[in-house]
This record gives structure tokens, sequence and C-alpha cells, in this order.
């Protein structure tokens, strides 16, 4: 689908996501000809810059964040596109600057994107509406983190909804954005093959992994005060889990697809006093070596408390009170400074009931669909398949589909399809108030038991999967997490 012109403003624009991720999403979808001729970007920060010192900024802090080469030509044109405008987004007499920026035109679409400390939102939406910018045209991206608890979720919600309907919302999760995501609503809905054997009666259990190498680098103020279950699981994992297990949407409009997440989260097994200690496990990492680096611990990292209890690493058995899931435990698992970065769901299908071959049915190891989302985008399907020679002898063997290998098609990062989506009008891949209240509704308990719990969370040495507890959490059940059942190399 074209997008049609617009004005998008970038509210946050000289900060660290804009230089980072948003301008560079940008570049790469003008140089690939997405944005229409005449299209502007107006980044709004509060520091007093020029036109010219700001564009330098962007030449310093961006371009070198775009992944491929940078095309000169384009990038001149890509900077003739942005404009600075200085103004404090909390005083509404600044914004007349803003106004001038902007092109009067009713046909225009227009976007604020709200890349600011949350705490901006209400200030800035009543701003843009007592400035009357807030027009029925417009549209407004929220950044995480969207609130820290229920309450201040809910809050978000109310103040940014009496100045915008909710079809102009668009929340953001760049998870969602990711191309292995959609390729999961493709391989269950687009298939006949999956569909029949989602559920109960042929499932065993689903894993759900996103380890980063990565510390929590210069994000120590905002991590501290967050750790790894708001940080990543109350959101990413959340809505991973959500599309694992959804039913079918009847279409793939919004709120079909956004009705569906949401039954699911509402049908979250709530936690009990005793689950609550059972069935999460939260750690925190120590020095230990990344690629062969030494890295600090968490308590070590510059401007860290000495005593934080924050945590950077989570897992847990969650599970869904359906009739499709019954029974089936949601490993979900997040951690900073792991021994891989790697994001994948794993599907691990019920054993044979019966051998025919020579081979106890133990040596049968269970289906599997791996989804990997990060480092490579792909499918692998294991399955069970004769080795050669005489003897009838049965091993693993892998189906494996590269996504980009299948269509040699060039990868577009998460925040470029999110922004192309939110010029386009297309609200699918965003979440919606009620299930961002609901996903903090069912994380809540587990923030209050935390808040109540002096005990720290479980050290683990960076470099490694975790804390030994969470393997013990798994293992209680007979089972084991991927890379703890893969063969050494
Ligand atoms: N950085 C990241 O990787 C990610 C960040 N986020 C979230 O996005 C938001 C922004 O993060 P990040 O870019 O890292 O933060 P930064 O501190 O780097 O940038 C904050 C931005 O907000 C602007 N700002 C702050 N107060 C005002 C104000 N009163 N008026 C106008 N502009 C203001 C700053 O402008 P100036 O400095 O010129 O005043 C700056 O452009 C945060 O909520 C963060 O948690 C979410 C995901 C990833
Ligand atoms: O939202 C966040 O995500 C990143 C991880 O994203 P990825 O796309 O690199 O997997 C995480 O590092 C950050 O702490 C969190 O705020």
């Amino acid at each position: 689908m074209a997008i049609s012109d617009f004005d998008l403003v970038f509210f946050g624009g000289s900060g660290d996501l804009a230089m980072r991720k948003l301008l560079p999403a940008m570049y790469s979808r003008d140089v690939c000809n997405d944005l229409p001729e005449s299209s502007r970007i107006i980044c709004v920060g509060r520091d007093d810059a020029t036109q010219e010192e700001f564009l330098r900024m962007v030449e310093n802090n961006s371009k070198p964040h775009i992944k491929d080469t940078v095309h000169e030509p384009s990038w001149t044109r890509f900077l003739q596109r942005i404009t600075y405008v200085a103004l404090n987004a909390t005083d509404v007499s600044t914004y007349q600057k803003l106004i001038e920026a902007l092109r009067d035109d009713p046909s225009l679409t227009r976007v604020y994107y709200l890349a600011t400390p949350p705490q901006l939102f209400a200030k800035i939406c009543d701003n843009l509406a007592a400035t009357g910018l807030a027009t029925p045209n417009s549209r407004v991206v929220l950044e995480k983190p969207l609130g820290r608890d229920l309450a201040s979720a809910k809050q978000i919600n109310l103040d940014v909804g009496k100045v915008f309907a909710e079809s102009q919302i668009y929340r953001i999760d760049h998870y969602l954005g990711k191309e292995t995501v959609q390729n999961l609503l493709a391989l269950r809905f687009g298939n006949i093959l999956f569909e029949p054997l989602w559920r109960r009666e042929w499932i065993s259990d689903v894993q759900i992994t996103i380890a980063e190498k990565i510390g929590v680098g210069n994000r120590l103020g905002y991590y501290d005060n967050s750790g790894a279950l708001r940080d990543m699981l109350q959101n990413h994992l959340l809505q991973l889990l959500c599309i694992v297990a959804m039913e079918p949407p009847t279409s793939i409009a919004p709120d079909a697809v956004r009705d569906a997440k949401l039954q699911v989260l509402r049908s979250l097994k709530r936690f009990t006093p005793t689950t609550l200690s059972q069935n999460i496990i939260r750690g925190q990492y120590r020095a230990g070596y990344i690629d062969g680096q030494q890295v600090p611990g968490y308590r070590e990292e510059p401007d860290a408390p000495k005593s934080s209890r924050t945590e950077t690493f989570v897992a847990m058995k969650a599970e869904i009170d359906t009739w499709r899931w019954a029974g089936v435990p949601f490993y979900l698992r997040t951690g900073k400074r792991m021994a891989d970065r790697l994001a994948e769901i794993v599907v691990r299908f019920k054993p044979i009931p019966h051998s025919i071959f020579n081979q106890p049915t133990s040596s049968f190891q269970p289906n599997s669909l791996v989804i990997r989302l990060q480092p490579d985008e792909g499918l692998s399907m294991n399955l069970m398949a004769k080795t050669p020679g005489d003897s009838m002898r049965l091993k693993q063997a892998e189906l494996e589909l590269d996504f980009r290998e299948q269509f040699k098609a060039p990868r577009m990062e998460a925040y470029e399809r999110l922004l192309l989506d939110v010029l386009r009008g297309q609200l699918t891949l965003f979440m919606r108030g009620d299930e961002l209240e609901a996903a903090w509704e069912w994380v809540e308990p587990i923030l209050e038991h935390w808040e109540q719990d002096d005990s720290a969370p479980a050290p683990y040495t960076s470099g490694t999967w975790g804390p030994a507890a969470a393997s013990a959490l798994i293992g209680r059940d007979g089972l084991q997490w991927r890379e703890e059942s893969l063969p050494e190399d």
C-alpha cells in the first residue's frame, strides 16, 4: 500500500532512540523510495541547536547506525527532509515553533512519535490539543515503557485517550515488527498442516527465549528502575506468547488480531503465593566473559547501586487456562549478558506412543518446531528419519527454512516496518490499550511479590545461560531448555 504525503514529528528527535533506530529506519525506507517526495521529518528537542548543528549531529550520531552502505545522494536528499525544532514539550507557549514547521494541509498525514520519557506523554498530548495540532488526521506513536505497573499504564491510556481516539494511537512493541513474528502468523494460518496439531493433545510444551549478550549499556538509570520483567517480559515475551497461543483471528484486521491476543492475556493462569515462588526465577549477572572479553557484573556497571536487587534475568513457567492449552507449560526466559544473542520459540510435540522399530520409544526425540527470530530468521522442524544403510536405524534430522535464503529479499528492520505501518495507518502490529492493561494486570502480582520479598535475585555468571535455578525450574517437569538438550559441538 502506497504511503501518502506526511509530516512526521519525532518528539525526542535528538535522543538516543531517534539517532540509533528511528532516523536510520526512515533513511532505509527513503533509499528504497517508499517515502513520498515532499514528506518531512520534524525532530523536536530542547537543545537550542541550529538546523546546521542538528544535521551535523545526525551525521555523527545517526548515520553510523545505518546497516547498509550509505548512498550519499540519497543521504543528502534524506537530510533535506529533516527540520529541527527546539521547544520544551511541557511548555505550551513554545509550540508555535512546531506549528510553523508543520504544513497546514488537512489532506496530509500527521504523525507525532513520542520517543521521550513517558512522564511527558500526557503533557505533550494536552499541548498538542491546546494548540490545535491534535487534528483528526493525526496519529500518535507511544514508545515503551508504557507504564511500570497497571496503574501507570491505565493513566497513560487515560491521558492519551483524552486527546486521541484509540484508532489514532500506535503503541510500539518492536518485536511485533520483526519478520519472523509475522511469519509465525503465516505459518499458523497460511498452512493447513499445523493448526490441527496446535493444541494440548499434540503439543507437550512451548519455550520462548530472548537472550542478549549485551548488558545494560548506558541505560542504567532506566533499567535499574525497570528490570527484565518490565523491560522484556511484560511486553515482548507476552506478545510472542499471544501470537503462538491465540485462536485463529477471523482476519488480519487490527481488532480481529488484537481481540485474539487479548483473549490469551486474559486466560493466563493467575499466580498464587505458591506458584509465585516456585514458577518464577529472577537473576542478576555477575562479572564474566562475553566473546572472550571480561565484562563487569551488574552492580559494578557505572552508576549502578552496589546493592541493587534489579533482575537482569527472568525465567518462568506460565499456563493458559483454555480448552486448547490447559496443562501445556509455556516456559518464558529472557536475560542480559547471556551466552548468546538468541530469540526463539520452541514448540515441542508429544512423543510417539509406540515404537514399531527395534528401538525403544525413548530413543525417539519428540518432534519440535523451532521458530528463530534472532540472530538469523528461520524455522527448523526436527523429525526422526532413517539413517542411510541397510539397517533400520532412526535418528533426529532437521528440515530447515532460512527466510532470507528462501526469498532472497533484503531484510527490513523492525522499526522500518512499524514506521511504514504507522504512515499507512495499519494498526495490526500495535498493541491496543486493553491488551496493554491485561498484560500489566497479569504481571503485577509478580512485581508485588518481589517487592515484599527481600531476597536478592540469583546471581549468574555473564556469558552463561542464567542461574542454575532456571534449569531446575524446567528440569522439575523432566524437561530441558533447548540449548541444554543439544549435543556438544
Ligand atoms: N534508547 C533506546 O534504545 C530505547 C529507548 N526507549 C525509550 O524511548 C524514550 C527515549 O529514550 P532515549 O532516546 O534513549 O532517551 P534520551 O535521553 O537519549 O532522549 C530523550 C529525548 O527526549 C527529549 N526531551 C526530554 N525532555 C524534553 C522536553 N521537556 N521537551 C522536549 N524534548 C524533551 C530530549 O531532548 P533534549 O535532550 O534535547 O532535551 C531527547 O531528544 C525513553 O522513554 C526510553 O525508555 C525505548 C526503547 C529503546
Ligand atoms: O525493548 C528492548 O529491547 C532490547 C532488545 O531488542 P532486540 O531487538 O535487540 O532483541 C533490549 O536490549 C532493551 O533492554 C529493551 O528495552
